[in-house]
């Protein structure tokens, strides 16, 4: 337990009115649900309902003080007013719930994001450092991995996941700042070091309207949450990259510039082999070949990024090349599922974007000798308009489209699969995602490749208000079997 006082000196603009600052705090909420005698509740304007509402709700409930707009009405419990109220509710829980690893990174990016985060973890182990994650997988150390439901849950866990990761003795964390997370200040009040951009291509534009607001949010990333004196790893092939380092430039990060346009970490050549690929890689002045074990220039980039952050928190690089090529699969990222009794691999993949797409069907690409299948849909209550560019770019790159369900969520799945089908002339549409991916499997010969894309790692499937057990990997086995 803390005083409130100590809690918010410095941070908030007001003194804390008569006998405010004694009050003791046992914890922190931004839902009226989770309050307790003693919590200091965050009531945020949302996209759904206002979390002013809930106010009463929560000092009923017991909670000794308010975060929020000067306009709120708070009545019975201290009201610590800003205009910003996510942000220094973030930086008041963050006092509260310190301390945090040593070294904390944070990722930011269209897609790559949860792969490279994960990389950083596996490379930071290797290096002999107690390291963990924090995204999409959940959070996961070397010796365990907790699903966590969003990518970036809520400020309140996320704060708290990082003060349990301290105290279990990991001094290394990576986390993954979604441009949701990064929006609603979901992911930070901790000190971060540095931060990677990976990519900006089009999603989440339901949320953010237009592209320039989406890299808006990401930028947050470099202008506020890593700290002064800290260090930006930026991919330098994306169209974005320019506009990035500007910004990075401004604020007086140190640049670190990765892949074939980067400086610091050069890729100056990629061969496919049968299970990776070896990259000839140039950074402080030397040249390394290294063997990665993974296929598709998008997990070289994504590696190489991780590799940016090690470097730039301290590693040498030329262990962090040698670590490379010791890296497992990122689960549900071009995962080898299993091959069918034709003789055909099936791989699994989280592609959701068109980008992603695009970034999954060239990997496979290399390795292909006959028809190159892919399978896909779109989530519902998402972005609809990247759902015909999903079905352009794989009706342009694959040989052939099978479009079935991704989560429908609350829309009919098909009206999703029409919105992807208008982009994908020729392409087959099977509902049902079960019957799509035995569809596919059954259609490929010995030199096809199968792609099912969308899902990577889930567990479930999202249909309606259910969440049903599916799991892309288990029921391509099954399917093959
Ligand atoms: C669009 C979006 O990001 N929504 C998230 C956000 O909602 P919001 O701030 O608009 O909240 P709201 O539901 O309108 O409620 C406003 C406030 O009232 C509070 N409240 C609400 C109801 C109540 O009874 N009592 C109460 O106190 C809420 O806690 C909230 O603080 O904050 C909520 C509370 O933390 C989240 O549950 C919700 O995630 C929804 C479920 C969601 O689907 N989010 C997805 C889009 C998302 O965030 N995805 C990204 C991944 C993107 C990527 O990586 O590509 C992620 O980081 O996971
Ligand atoms: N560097 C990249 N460039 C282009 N596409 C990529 C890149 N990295 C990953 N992808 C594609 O995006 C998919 C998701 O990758 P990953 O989970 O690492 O991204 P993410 O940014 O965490 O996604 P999300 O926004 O869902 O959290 C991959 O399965 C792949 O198809
Ligand atoms: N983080 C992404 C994941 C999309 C995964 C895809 N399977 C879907 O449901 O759209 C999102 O929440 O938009
Ligand atoms: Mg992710």
């Amino acid at each position: 337990m803390m005083r409130l006082g100590s809690l918010v000196e410095g941070l908030s603009g007001d003194a804390l009115p008569g006998g405010g600052a004694d009050a003791l705090v046992t914890g922190f909420a931004i839902d009226n649900r989770k309050v307790a005698p003693g919590t200091v509740f965050g009531a945020f304007q949302g996209l759904r309902v206002n979390g002013e509402d809930y106010i009463p709700a929560a000092i009923a409930a017991g909670a000794v003080a308010i975060v929020a707009r000067p306009q709120a009405r708070v009545e019975g419990a201290i009201h610590i007013a800003d205009d910003n109220p996510r942000r220094l509710f973030a930086q008041i829980a963050a006092r509260f719930f310190a301390p945090f690893p040593d070294v904390t990174v944070a990722v930011t990016g269209t897609n790559g994001k949860t792969s490279t985060v994960e990389l950083v973890r596996q490379i930071w182990r290797m290096l002999g450092h107690h390291s963990a994650s924090i995204g999409t997988l959940g959070v996961t150390t070397s010796v365990d991995q907790v699903s966590t439901g969003l990518t970036t849950p809520d400020i309140v866990t996320f704060l708290s996941n990082m003060s349990g990761l301290k105290r279990e003795g990991i001094t290394h964390a990576a986390f993954e700042a979604s441009s949701h997370g990064l929006a609603q200040y979901r992911t930070e009040g901790l000190p971060v070091i540095a931060g990677a951009f990976t990519n900006l291509s089009r999603d989440h534009l339901d949320y953010h309207g237009d592209m320039d607001s989406y890299f808006d949010a990401k930028m947050r990333l470099f202008d506020e949450v890593v700290g002064d004196g800290g260090a930006a790893v930026v991919g330098a092939d994306d169209e974005w990259s320019a506009k990035v380092i500007e910004r990075v430039a401004k604020r007086g990060l140190r640049l670190l510039d990765v892949g074939v346009k980067g400086r610091a970490v050069h890729l100056a050549g990629r061969t496919p082999t049968q299970l990776g690929q070896m990259m000839e890689v140039e950074a402080e002045g030397k040249l390394f070949k290294v063997n990665l074990p993974l296929i598709g220039a998008y997990q070289a980039a994504n590696a190489l990024t991780a590799a940016g952050l090690a470097i730039a928190t301290g590693a040498d690089a030329a262990k962090v090349m040698e670590c490379l090529a010791r890296v497992q699969p990122v689960r549900g990222r071009l995962e080898r599922a299993v091959i069918s009794r034709a003789g055909a691999p099936v791989y699994v993949d989280y592609a959701h974007t068109p980008d992603g797409l695009r970034a999954a069907i060239e990997a496979l690409r290399p390795h292909t000798r006959g028809r190159l299948i892919a399978l896909f849909g779109a989530g519902g209550d998402r972005d609809t308009g990247k759902r015909p560019l999903m079905g352009r770019v794989a009706a342009e790159l694959a040989d052939h489209v099978i479009v079935t369900d991704d989560n429908p969520r609350s829309e009919d799945p098909s009206a999703i699969r029409a919105a992807v089908m208008a982009g994908a002339p020729g392409a087959v549409e099977i509902g049902g995602r079960r019957a799509a991916i035995a569809a596919a499997i059954a259609d490929a010969g010995a030199d096809d490749i199968v792609l099912l894309a969308g899902k990577g790692h889930e567990q479930g499937q999202i249909i309606g208000d259910r969440v049903l057990p599916f799991d892309d990997v288990t029921v391509a086995r099954e399917c093959a079997g």
